[in-house]
């Protein structure tokens, strides 16, 4: 049975450029960003109850989500947060199991990219070992600017709504440090390839 590691870290840690150099290694990857992105995008799964629990001011015209209007809405206030996420997280769970059982049990291991895994630990039940991913505040700050464009202050918004490098640390079972260029973070990952590829398969 394949092994699951859970690929977890704040924003613009770099989860996401981490879960690429594993699947060009031919490695399956799931992510539950992903799958919160498709609930709600138009027509979304997700969009009706969103819409009944959390307002119709966050709808554009045409019924699509106003993303940058419940970012704001979702990032000033944890009550917000949380009811958005009662509503999405029972759905990212099911989507990711979905995900899980559509990959060859042959496969060895596999990642899924878990934004929150030391948030709301019942997502940890869906993988056997946890991938976090760390860089430093500012260089994580300078790099969601580049990449997005979103201002300093609205990061930090999110930041603060994170769970912190210390709560990290205690569930994480690996740690790539990710302050470096990109070969060093290639190197990171072939490491732990190999380190995942001579795991004993999972009896789960
Ligand atoms: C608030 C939303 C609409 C903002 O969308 P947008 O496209 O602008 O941003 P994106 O999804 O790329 O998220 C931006 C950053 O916020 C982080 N983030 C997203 N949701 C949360 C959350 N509930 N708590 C803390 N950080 C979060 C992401 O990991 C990312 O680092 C979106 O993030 C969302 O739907 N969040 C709730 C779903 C969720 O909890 N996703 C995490 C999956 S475990
Ligand atoms: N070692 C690195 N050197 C230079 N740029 C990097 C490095 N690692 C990541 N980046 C860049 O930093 C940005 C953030 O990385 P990435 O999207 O992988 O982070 P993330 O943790 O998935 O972010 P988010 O939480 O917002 O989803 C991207 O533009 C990525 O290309």
């Amino acid at each position: 049975m394949t092994i699951w590691v859970g690929l977890s870290g704040g924003i613009g840690s770099g989860k996401t450029t981490v879960a690429s150099c594993f699947a060009s290694l031919g490695i399956p990857v799931i992510n539950a960003d992903e799958i919160a992105h498709q609930l709600t995008a138009p027509h979304g799964l997700a969009l009706p109850e969103i819409k009944k629990q959390c307002g119709s001011q966050l709808f554009l015209a045409d019924g699509s989500l106003n993303r940058n209007q419940l970012r704001n809405w979702v990032f000033a206030d944890s009550t917000h947060r949380q009811r958005l996420e009662n509503i999405l997280h029972p759905l990212i769970w099911q989507g990711l199991q979905q995900a899980k059982q559509q990959i060859s049990p042959d496969k060895q291991y596999g990642i899924i990219e878990i934004p929150l895994l030391a948030e709301k630990p019942e997502f940890q039940k869906l993988v056997q070992r946890i991938l976090i991913i760390e860089a430093p505040v500012n260089l994580c700050i300078q790099r969601v600017q580049l990449r997005s464009g979103l201002d300093e202050s609205t990061i930090r918004a999110i930041m603060t709504q994170q769970a912190d490098s210390k709560s990290r640390k205690v569930i994480a079972d690996d740690t790539i440090t990710n302050d470096g260029n990109w070969p060093q973070l290639e190197q990171e990952v072939l490491k732990l390839h190999h380190f995942y590829q001579a795991l004993p398969p999972s009896t789960l």
